[in-house]
């Protein structure tokens, strides 16, 4: 069962500056910064109430991260939305024709597994599902 959008990640070039900006913005600082070295990714991490943003910057030129910025420029570049059991869920759509981008479940940011979706099968948005680790 989908649950709610867990963050919404933004492709930036530079967290450091993307951090300020977005301080000034939200009138709040980031309440973490974690590398995801097999993403290629540094992120940072904004708490809105219940909703989270996800700064992430690329640390190698084969990263996601920085092809997108390649090709699209700085932006939105994923939705993640929290799943009761991620499993049940990659079953349930790759069984309805989503093009899973992993098999199983990998590590992401913030104690979670992730999987995407790739945007080809979604609208040109790239989803991500997310399960919080015991
Ligand atoms: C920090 C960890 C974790 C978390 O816990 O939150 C993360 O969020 S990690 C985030 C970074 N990791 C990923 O994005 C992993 C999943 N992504 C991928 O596997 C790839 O990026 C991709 C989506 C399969 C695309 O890779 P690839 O095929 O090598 O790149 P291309 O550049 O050739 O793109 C093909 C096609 O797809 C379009 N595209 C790429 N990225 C996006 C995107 N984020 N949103 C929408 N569309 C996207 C790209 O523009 C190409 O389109 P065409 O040019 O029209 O063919
Ligand atoms: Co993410």
């Amino acid at each position: 069962m989908f649950v709610n959008v867990e963050h919404l990640g933004i492709a930036v070039k530079d967290i450091a500056a993307s951090d300020e900006l977005f301080s000034k913005l939200f009138n709040t600082k980031p309440y973490k910064h974690e590398a995801v070295e097999s993403e290629g990714v540094t992120t940072s991490f904004f708490k809105i109430n219940q909703t989270k943003i996800e700064l992430l910057e690329a640390t190698n030129p084969d990263s996601p991260i920085a092809k997108f910025i390649e090709k699209k420029g700085e932006g939105i570049h994923h939705v993640a939305f929290e799943v009761e059991n991620i499993l049940a869920e990659m079953q349930r759509l790759e069984k309805e024709g989503f093009m899973l981008l992993n098999k199983i479940p990998k590590q992401g940011a913030d104690n979670k597994l992730v999987c995407f979706l790739h945007p080809k099968g979604t609208n040109g948005v790239l989803i991500e599902l997310c399960q919080e680790q015991p």
